[in-house]
C-alpha cells in the first residue's frame, strides 16, 4: 500500500525502524565500528583501472573505512571540477531567488518531495518551532532521468516528476547532466564495494539498473556560535552511498563510537563518500551508516551539494544472504528501497506541513 499524508511516520533524526534493522541503534558488531579520530583520504582512482590488481588496491581501503568509519574522502573519482563548480554556481543562482518564486516550488506540495524546502522547513523542529538551518533543492530520477529503457518509474511510493524552475534556463540541464555522471560514478563504485566484500564485482548491478537517486543542492548560512541551531540534525542516510560535493566551509560533523563529533572539512578535489542505511543492512550490519550533522559556525555562507545514490526503488533492501555466516533470521517485515525513501522524506518534511510560516503556501489537494 501506497503511503499517505498524514499516516503515522517516523521522526526525522530517528532511525526508521519499520523492520527493526535501519540506524545506527544495531551498529556492526565488530569492536572497531566507529573507532575513529578522523576520516580517512582514498584515492580511488583504481576503480576505473582494467587491472584488477588496482580495483582490489582500492577495496581493501574501501572496507577499512566502511566498517570503521562509515565515511571516507575520494581522490580521482573523475568527476570534472568545473562540472561541480557550475552546480555550486547554479544553487547560488537558484537561492538568489525571492522567497516567494522559490516557494512556487515548495516540496511539500510535491508528492514525490522533489522541489523547493524553505529555510527551517525541514527536520526536527526546536523550541522556537523552528527546525534545520538550511535550504534546499531536491531532484531526483523521474521519467526523463531514467537511463533503464526497461523501467517505466512505476514504483508506487515515488511517481511523479522533478519541477524546474524555469525562470532559471539551463538549471534542469546542467543539474541533469550532473546527476547521469554522479550516478555513473556510483554505479562504478559499487562494483569496488563488491569486490571490498569479496563478492563478484557485478554482485550489486541488479540493484542499480534505474537506481533511485536523489541530489539536493543545500545553502547553510552561518549561526551565531552561541547558537545551538544546527544546519542539519544528526541523521543516518537512508540509501547506498551518499557522494556529498562539500563545497569549500567546513560544517560536517560525525559521530565515532565515543561519542565525540569529529570534524569532516572539505578536502579540495575530493567527494565526502559515506555508507547509508542501505548498504548497512545489504551488509548485515558489516558496513556502518555514520551519524552525521551539519552545524555551520564559520561566519561564512556555505552551499553543499549531496548525492544520494540509491538502489532501485523497488529492492527489497535484505541483507545478502552470501554475506551471513548461517542461516540468521533476516525478519519478516521487508521494505523497498522506494518505500524507505518515501518514509524518510515525509519525517524530514514535517515542519513544512505543521508551521503557520510555510502552511499558507500548502496547495489543497
Ligand atoms: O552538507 C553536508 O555536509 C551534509 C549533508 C547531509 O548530511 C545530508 O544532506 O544528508
Ligand atoms: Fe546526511
Amino acid at each position: 500500500m501506497p503511503l499517505v499524508r498524514g499516516e503515522e511516520i517516523a521522526v526525522w533524526g530517528d532511525p526508521y525502524k519499520a523492520n527493526g534493522h535501519f540506524g545506527t541503534d544495531e551498529k556492526s558488531t565488530l569492536a572497531i565500528a566507529g573507532d575513529f579520530k578522523d576520516i580517512p583520504v582514498i584515492d580511488i582512482s583504481g576503480i576505473f583501472s582494467p587491472d584488477l590488481k588496482d580495483r582490489k588496491a582500492v577495496a581493501d581501503q574501501v572496507r577499512d573505512a566502511c566498517v570503521r568509519v562509515g565515511f571516507f574522502y575520494a581522490q580521482g573519482h573523475g568527476v570534472p571540477q568545473e562540472m561541480i563548480d557550475k552546480t555550486f554556481d547554479w544553487a547560488e543562482r537558484f537561492f538568489e531567488q525571492p522567497f516567494e518564486k522559490k516557494m512556487e516550488l515548495f516540496i511539500n506540495n510535491q508528492d514525490n518531495y522533489r522541489g523547493y524546502t524553505p529555510m527551517f522547513g525541514s527536520g526536527k523542529p526546536d523550541i522556537d518551532g523552528l527546525a534545520n538551518a538550511n535550504e534546499a533543492f531536491d531532484w531526483g530520477l523521474d521519467a526523463k532521468l531514467n537511463d533503464d529503457p526497461e523501467y517505466a518509474c512505476s514504483d508506487p511510493y515515488m511517481k511523479g516528476s522533478n519541477v524546474w524552475p524555469k525562470q532559471l534556463p539551463g538549471f534542469e540541464e546542467h543539474l541533469s547532466q550532473y546527476y547521469g555522471k554522479v550516478r555513473d560514478l556510483g554505479r562504478v563504485m559499487a562494483r569496488n564495494v563488491a569486490l571490498s566484500l569479496g563478492l563478484p564485482e557485478d554482485s550489486f548491478d541488479p540493484y542499480l539498473t534505474h537506481p533511485g537517486c536523489s541530489a539536493v543542492v543545500a545553502h547553510y548560512p552561518p549561526m551565531e556560535t552561541t547558537s545551538t541551531k544546527l544546519g542539519l540534525d544528526p541523521h543516518t542516510d537512508n540509501e547506498f552511498l551518499t557522494f556529498l560535493a562539500p563545497g569549500k566551509v567546513r560544517a560536517l560533523e560525525v559521530l565515532n563510537r565515543d561519542g565525540q563529533w569529529i570534524s569532516a572539512p572539505p578536502i579540495e578535489g575530493t567527494y565526502v563518500v559515506n555508507v547509508g542505511d542501505q548498504l548497512q543492512r545489504l551488509t548485515n550490519n558489516l558496513y556502518i551508516s555514520t551519524k552525521h550533522r551539519v552545524i555551520n559556525h564559520t561566519g561564512e555562507e556555505r552551499i553543499s551539494v549531496p548525492f544520494f545514490f540509491s538502489a532501485n526503488w523497488e529492492c527489497i533492501i535484505d541483507p545478502l544472504k552470501q554475506l551471513l555466516e548461517t542461516d540468521v533470521e533476516i525478519g519478516s517485515n521487508h521494505v523497498s528501497a522506494g518505500q524507505m525513501y518515501k518514509h524518510t522524506m515525509m519525517a524530514l518534511h514535517i515542519p513544512g506541513d505543521s508551521n503557520p510560516l510555510f502552511q499558507k503556501y500548502l496547495k489543497v489537494a
